[in-house]
Order: C-alpha cells, then structure tokens, then sequence
C-alpha cells in the first residue's frame, strides 16, 4: 500500500508548489493510471512514489516491498554505449543478487525479445527498448510495477499484446500496476482507477466518471477514445 497525505511539491523552494494538497491510497492489487495534460505534474509524481524526490511538505509512504519502474523510452539510455540487451539484463540480474542466469532469457522471452539478445540496446527501435525494460523490471518479481507512458514509440500491434500482458500481470500475479497514460483507450480497459492530474490536484475518480467529467467536457466528444 502506498499512502500519500496531503503531499505538496515544488522543484525548487520559494516557488509555487506544481503538485498540491494530493491525497490517495493505493492498495495492493490496484491497477491505476494517471491522466492530465502535458506537463501536469505526472511524471513528477512517479517519481514521488519512486522515492526519487521528496515532497515538500506532507507524507507519502510506500509499503510496498519490491518496487520495479519502466522509465520513458530513452530517459535513462546512452544509446553509443556498446552494450547488449543480455548485457544489460545480466547487469541487472546480478544488481539484483538472482543467480539463475536463465533468469535472462526467461524474462526476455516472457516480452518475445530472446531474439535480441545479443543486439546492442542503441540499435533496437523505441519499442523493443521498451519491451527490454519491461522485462528488466520484472525481473525484480515486483509486487508495485511504476511506468511512465509505456505506449510511446510501440507499434499497434505491439500495444495489443502490451496492454492485455499487464492486465494478467495485474489480475493473475497480483502485481500493483500504476502507470503514466496518455492512451486512453488502454487506460480504459485496463485500470480500476484514473487518477486525473490537473491544476497542480489530483482526483481519483473511474474509468468512466473520468470520461463522463473531463474529455467529453473538454472535447465536446468522446470519439478519440
Ligand atoms: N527537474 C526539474 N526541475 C524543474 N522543473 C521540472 C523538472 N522536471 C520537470 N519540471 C517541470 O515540472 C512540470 C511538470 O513536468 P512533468 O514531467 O512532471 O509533467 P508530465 O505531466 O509528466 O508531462 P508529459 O505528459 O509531457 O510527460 C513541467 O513544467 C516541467 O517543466
């Protein structure tokens, strides 16, 4: 469980606060994505739950044990560096002190990446890099799974198979599942909860409610959905 109280946040102090007076829980087993508009504050607040920054005022406790994050395509990759996707995941499996080195190509195939093993991560497409991550990060058997927009720069078909695969993550392994989503389609048939990030609030409202109360608000339709 994740519970968050009253949390502000500002980057810099004296500043006005981006994220204000936030409130939520998140329970195990929840599955939630956070919506708003382009530079609302969501990757912000991931990283508040990530523990990367701390708020500036309020509370915010993570009892969750295992935490694993599938950064934005990119925001972590020196795309020069000679490096393999084995290299990479066996980097990450020894960080993680798991001695099965199968471990590996288990994860890998998991994301149907095993034939890429041996290509360097500077030359895979932004979807394949996205799928290396995902199986990297479950590699940590995770109990919270934290994204950030894990859409972006994936095929169509790729998303097809994405989004049911963390559906089962969430409903058959029981992983908590919270991620930034700009795909809203996916958004809707996947999550329990939106969390709707918008004036420096959040509002945690359904799937529905969010559709009812803010797009078709703001776009006279819900056609794009
Ligand atoms: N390290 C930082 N220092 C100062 N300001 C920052 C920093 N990171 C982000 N910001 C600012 O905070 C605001 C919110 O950024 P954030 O990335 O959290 O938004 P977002 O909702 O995730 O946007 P998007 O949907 O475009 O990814 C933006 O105005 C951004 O410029």
């Amino acid at each position: 469980m994740i519970t968050i109280s009253h949390v502000y946040y500002a980057y810099e102090t004296g500043t006005p606060y981006l994220l204000r007076d936030l409130n939520l829980t998140i329970h195990n087993g929840d599955y939630i994505s956070i919506v708003g508009e382009n530079g609302s504050g969501k990757s912000t607040f991931i990283k508040l739950l990530l523990g990367l920054l701390k708020p500036s005022r309020g509370t915010l406790v993570n009892d969750f044990k295992r935490t694993s994050y599938v950064p934005q395509r990119f925001e972590t990759l020196n795309r020069q560096f000679p490096i393999t996707v084995r290299e990479v995941m066996n980097t990450y499996r020894k960080v993680l002190g798991i001695k099965d080195k199968e471990a590996v190509s288990h994860y890998l195939g998991l994301m149907k990446m095993d034939a890429y093993g041996e290509s360097l991560i500077g030359n895979l497409s932004g979807g394949q890099c996205q799928k290396v991550f995902i199986a990297r990060a479950l590699m940590a058997h995770p109990d919270l799974l934290i994204l950030d927009e894990p859409s972006t720069g994936i095929d169509v078909k790729s998303q097809a198979e994405l989004y049911p695969f963390l559906k089962q993550l969430n409903t058959e392994h029981g992983i908590t599942i919270v991620t930034v989503e700009h795909n809203l389609r996916a958004a809707m048939r996947n999550s329990q909860y939106m969390y709707h990030v918008a004036g420096g609030s959040g509002h945690l409202c359904s799937p529905d409610e969010y559709i009812r109360e803010y797009v078709s608000e703001n776009t006279g339709s819900e056609s794009y959905v």
